[in-house]
């Protein structure tokens, strides 16, 4: 029986980990969650599961938990999140918090040599190096649930490190893949928030329409597989069927496919190296879907893919005002206080004005952080 923590609960991935949790509940145990502040959400999963441990965001929620469930042990915020991360008793951390909250969280548990399932790739976007440098010294492997790096993962399996030579990483195209860059003009939150092939959090599926989403994969892929960014490849695969690929030295090269549906890399993460059956996901039909379409991606037409290789190469504190940039500029953009294209221009400006550190250490990355999250709302305010 494996005891997980799962942050991020009430979320798109933590609803569908529950699931998993549920339909092998012989395997798994779910035994701390943390979530925000969706107490509807929230609530059904204590009753049914009865966790020794929750975590929530606020003290007003952590009120109503306990109101609500008077035996509950309830902890706050980041410290809480540590808790459930570095617990004796947990043995794996799916860490699904949107956003780089999730840092400390993550290096904690590596430190405390837990086994990561790990969803929230800013955290690796933000601090790739001190993720990757604990990993490494505590002998601890990263099990990655985005679907593109789950795919290169198990196309990788078996294989010696050095005979990959490049990785392919599938782009959907998002809610606007069709549109021209004057076309996304006029766009709102509710068509950017239309994503054609997956159903997942807000800000993830705003990452996808602006072409975000991808280059933060670029980078996770960069620090999770120790492959340069010059063989990071990203190719627009509308139809999602794909989920990314490894080209090895004898040009060979592997492929993922499945139906889009995230229970099967959150699955695969916290069974591996087994597989356990997943009954009720749609069997993948080929002859049903005719045809497969690819296509080059256009740097011009999709800036922030341009900025997150750029900022990836840069390295140092770069991909942290990257990231902190973009979440600060997509939660404006979600409140409706900027429009879709202001996103890129926050972040350009955010990028053109920071002086890089190189290697940071964690403090400089959290202050990085948030100086750029008060920088770019000082841009809009
Ligand atoms: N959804 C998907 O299909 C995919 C998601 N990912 C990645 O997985 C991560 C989660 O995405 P997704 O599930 O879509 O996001 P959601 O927005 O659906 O869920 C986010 C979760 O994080 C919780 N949360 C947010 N901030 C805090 C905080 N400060 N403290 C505690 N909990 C917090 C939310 O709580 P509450 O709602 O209660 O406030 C919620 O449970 C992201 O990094 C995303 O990029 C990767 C691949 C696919
Ligand atoms: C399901 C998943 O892993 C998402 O990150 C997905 O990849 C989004 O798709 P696009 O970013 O390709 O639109
Ligand atoms: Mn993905």
């Amino acid at each position: 029986m494996k005891r997980i923590a799962l942050l991020g609960a009430t979320g798109s991935i933590g609803l569908q980990t529950v699931d998993v949790i549920r339909n092998h509940s012989d395997e798994f145990e779910l035994y701390a969650m943390a979530f925000g502040r969706n107490l509807e959400k929230a609530s059904p999963i204590i009753k049914e599961f009865r966790p020794k441990l929750v975590v929530v965001q606020d003290e007003n929620t952590l009120q109503q938990v306990k109101s609500e469930f008077p035996e509950l042990q309830v902890r706050l915020s980041l410290e809480g999140m540590y808790e459930a991360a570095t617990h004796d008793q947990v043995d794996v951390v799916v860490n699904a918090v949107m956003g780089s909250v999730g840092l400390s969280a993550t290096l904690g548990a590596i430190e405390a040599k837990k086994q990561v399932a790990i969803a929230n790739k800013e955290t690796l976007v933000t601090a790739g190096h001190l993720v990757m440098d604990a990993a490494h010294r505590n002998q601890v492997s990263l099990l990655p649930i985005d679907s593109e790096h789950s795919a290169i993962y198990m196309c990788l399996n078996g294989e010696r490190e050095k005979d990959a030579n490049k990785i392919i990483l599938t782009a959907s195209g998002g809610s606007f893949r069709d549109k021209t860059r004057a076309e996304l003009e006029g766009v709102n939150v509710e068509d950017a928030l239309n994503h054609p092939n997956w159903s997942m959090g807000a800000k993830i599926t705003i990452d996808s329409a602006t072409m975000m989403n991808k280059g933060l994969e670029v980078i996770e892929a960069h620090w999770l597989f120790d492959m340069p960014y010059d063989n990071i490849d990203v190719i627009m695969h509308k139809e999602s069927v794909i989920h990314s690929m490894v080209e090895f030295v004898d040009k060979s090269v592997m492929a993922q496919l499945g139906t889009p549906d995230m229970r099967v890399p959150i699955q695969y993460a916290l069974t591996y190296p087994k597989r356990l059956e997943l009954p009720d996901t749609k069997t993948l039909n080929l002859v049903e879907i005719g045809k497969l379409h690819f296509q080059e991606m256009d740097m011009e037409r999709f800036p922030c893919l341009r900025m997150a290789y750029e900022a990836g190469r840069q390295g140092g504190t770069m991909t942290t005002v990257l990231n902190a940039a973009n979440e600060q500029a997509v939660d404006l953009f979600l409140k409706g206080e900027i429009s879709f294209l202001t996103i890129e221009t926050l972040i350009e400006k955010a990028l053109e004005q920071h002086s890089i550190v190189h290697q940071p250490n964690l403090e400089t990355i959290l202050a990085v952080d948030e100086e750029t999250r008060k920088r770019v709302i000082s841009y809009v305010k």
